[in-house]
């Protein structure tokens, strides 16, 4: 499997952005997979038409609101280069480019060839001088194409829980953020409290998989509540970021319980 996760294509990748010490990336196609990281890449790729617009509508527009304090936690600030991972059609990435402006930089990285392409065509229909700080790239988050201590902020939206290795992708993330820098992870709560979760559930069956199925992609959301299911607590991602050697972590619950985000510092 990880040949397969090898084989990731780099997109407008430009060498001049690396030291000259960093080998120059390799373009490649990414080559049909079946792995379970194949399956989610299959996933992603479906439901990039409508992603944007079901994130809207399911969550009354709150995950606008989820993802600004998510770039607020990162710490990002004006002329630094900081990293979206996951960055599918580029929510987080376009608040990162206004965050850090015209003398900062900004790469999103995704593994998901559609919703790469949905987030690049929203980068010229907004047109915003500063959005040419962003470079997007077709890449792995398990194998980051990045030199060590390269990035000044990393934020990752709805990511890690569709990551197949947690433990190596967090290690990653260290491995490229700076010493006293911060990730920022967003994602669903795995709440403890019965109510909370019940509510998601409920919400997910009658609510996402319903919509979902209108565009025959009941399936894909169904995924969703599983993947909650098998994700951690906030406790154990708080020990996830420490065990892979951040030297802080902080979990905090946000939407009324229903999203959490992570902040842990290198
Ligand atoms: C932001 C949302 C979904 C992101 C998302 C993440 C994934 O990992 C996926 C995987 C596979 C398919 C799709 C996705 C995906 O879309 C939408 C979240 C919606 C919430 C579950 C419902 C929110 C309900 C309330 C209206 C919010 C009210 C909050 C208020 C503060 C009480
Ligand atoms: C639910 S979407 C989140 C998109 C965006 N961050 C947001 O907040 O709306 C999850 C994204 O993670 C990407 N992804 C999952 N596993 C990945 C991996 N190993 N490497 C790169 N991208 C990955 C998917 O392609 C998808 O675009």
């Amino acid at each position: 499997m990880k040949g397969d996760l090898l084989s990731m294509a780099s997109l407008q990748l430009s060498p001049t952005n690396f030291p000259s010490c960093w080998p120059a990336p390799v373009r490649r196609r990414c080559q049909p997979v079946r792995c379970a990281a194949g399956e989610r890449q299959a996933l992603f790729d479906r439901i990039a038409p409508v992603y944007d617009n079901l994130n809207d509508l399911l969550s009354l527009g709150q995950h606008r609101i989820w993802k600004r304090m998510t770039i607020s936690w990162s710490g990002a600030k004006l002329g630094d280069r900081v990293l979206d991972l996951c960055c599918g059609s580029g929510d987080l990435t376009f608040l990162l480019s206004e965050k850090v402006g015209s003398s900062g930089k900004v790469f999103g990285l995704d593994f998901s060839k559609e919703q790469l392409s949905v987030a690049s065509s929203r980068q010229s229909l907004r047109a915003r001088p500063c959005f040419e700080n962003i470079e997007w790239i077709e890449g792995d988050a398990l194998d980051l194409p990045f030199p060590d201590s390269y990035f000044d902020a990393i934020t990752m939206g709805y990511g890690l829980r569709n990551v197949v290795d947690r433990e190596k992708s967090m290690r990653e993330m260290l491995r490229v953020v700076n010493s006293g820098s911060r990730i920022s992870v967003l994602d669903f709560n795995k709440s403890l409290q019965p109510l909370s979760s019940s509510f998601r559930d409920w919400m997910i069956d009658n609510a996402i998989v319903p919509v979902a199925s209108s565009y025959g992609l009941a399936e894909d959301y169904a995924y969703l509540k599983s993947s909650i299911n098998d994700f951690l607590t906030g406790a154990e991602l708080e020990k996830l970021a420490l065990d892979a050697g951040f030297s802080n972590a902080q979990y905090y619950e946000i939407g009324a319980g229903l999203m959490g985000n992570l902040v842990a510092t290198r």
